[in-house]
């Protein structure tokens, strides 16, 4: 098939063997999984993953693409939903396909959608075994960064909240047609069974995670003027001349339990 690859549908085809090997095995399709990918393309991925599994769920935009599929496999074995990934509904597709237990989701994602739909995403964790994305190597650099490198910040701290993480591997340009302007990088996500650091309330630990980077420079104590005093910063074992970036997950979570729990307002209060 002669396609004409989509920009503004992100279309950056895998062609390297090598790498299409190291996600699908990085995947570890096993005969009873349920897996959903997103975004097929031209089966790059596709192929092999059906090649282990006997039924493949693909959520694809593009028409053309989704005629082609059709065309190329037998629709008892790949079941394509013609959708846009931002909108559908993984929990209900999950829990059709396997009452009571988790699926797997796979893709070489758009880069101009990845940053929404992991936000998507983190709404369907209780039905999600893992997550194989192939991302922006900056952005996944990023997500899996640890606290006091120049790479930690709000990404990582919201989504290591959530999914325990790992960098697979790195994939240049030419592995791609026609290639990204960019490198990429493959991320393993696993949502944790139970969360290691639960916020009393999630939408405050947001807001004062948010807070805390509002000048990456500057100091907590800074950063924090109207949420949290110097002493009240030290009271809670926190060094007030830290900078944003030196705090883990447990730290910021901590901080916003005793929000949460002791000045609820603090936050609202400072922003109005
Ligand atoms: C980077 S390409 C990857 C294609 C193929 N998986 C590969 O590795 O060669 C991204 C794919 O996602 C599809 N896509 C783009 N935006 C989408 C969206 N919002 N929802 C679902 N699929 C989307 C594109 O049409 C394209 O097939």
């Amino acid at each position: 098939m002669s396609h004409i690859p989509r920009k503004r549908f992100g279309q950056n085809f895998l062609q390297d063997q090598g790498v299409i090997a190291d996600i699908i095995n990085a995947t570890d399709p096993q005969s009873g999984d349920v897996i959903i990918e997103i975004g097929p393309g031209l089966a790059a991925l596709t192929e092999p993953l059906l090649a282990r599994v006997p039924q493949l769920h693909v959520v694809e935009i593009d028409r053309d693409i989704v005629s082609h599929l059709q065309q190329r496999f037998p629709a008892d074995r790949l079941v394509i939903h013609n959708a846009d990934a931002l909108e559908f509904d993984f929990g209900t597709l999950a829990r059709q396909l396997k009452p009571g237990g988790k699926v797997k989701l796979v893709g070489n994602l758009p880069y101009n959608i990845s940053t929404p739909l992991l936000f998507h995403l983190a709404s369907f964790g209780d039905v999600i075994h893992d997550m194989h994305f192939m991302l922006q190597k900056e952005v996944v650099d990023r997500m899996v960064a640890p606290p006091s490198t120049s790479d930690y910040g709000r990404l990582s701290i919201m989504l290591q909240y959530r999914y325990l993480m790992d960098h697979i591997i790195d994939v240049p340009p030419e592995s791609f047609y026609p290639p990204p302007k960019v490198d990429s990088a493959v991320v393993r996500m696993v949502p944790w069974e139970t969360l290691p650091h639960p916020a009393h309330d999630y939408g405050l630990f947001e807001e004062l995670v948010i807070a805390a980077f509002a000048q990456r420079r500057k100091t907590l104590r800074n950063n924090l003027k109207g949420i949290a005093t110097a002493e009240e910063l030290e009271a809670l074992g926190l060094n007030p001349g830290d900078r944003p970036e030196n705090l883990g997950v447990a730290e910021y979570v901590s901080l916003a339990n005793w929000l949460a729990d002791q000045h609820p307002n603090r936050l609202t209060a400072r922003g109005s």
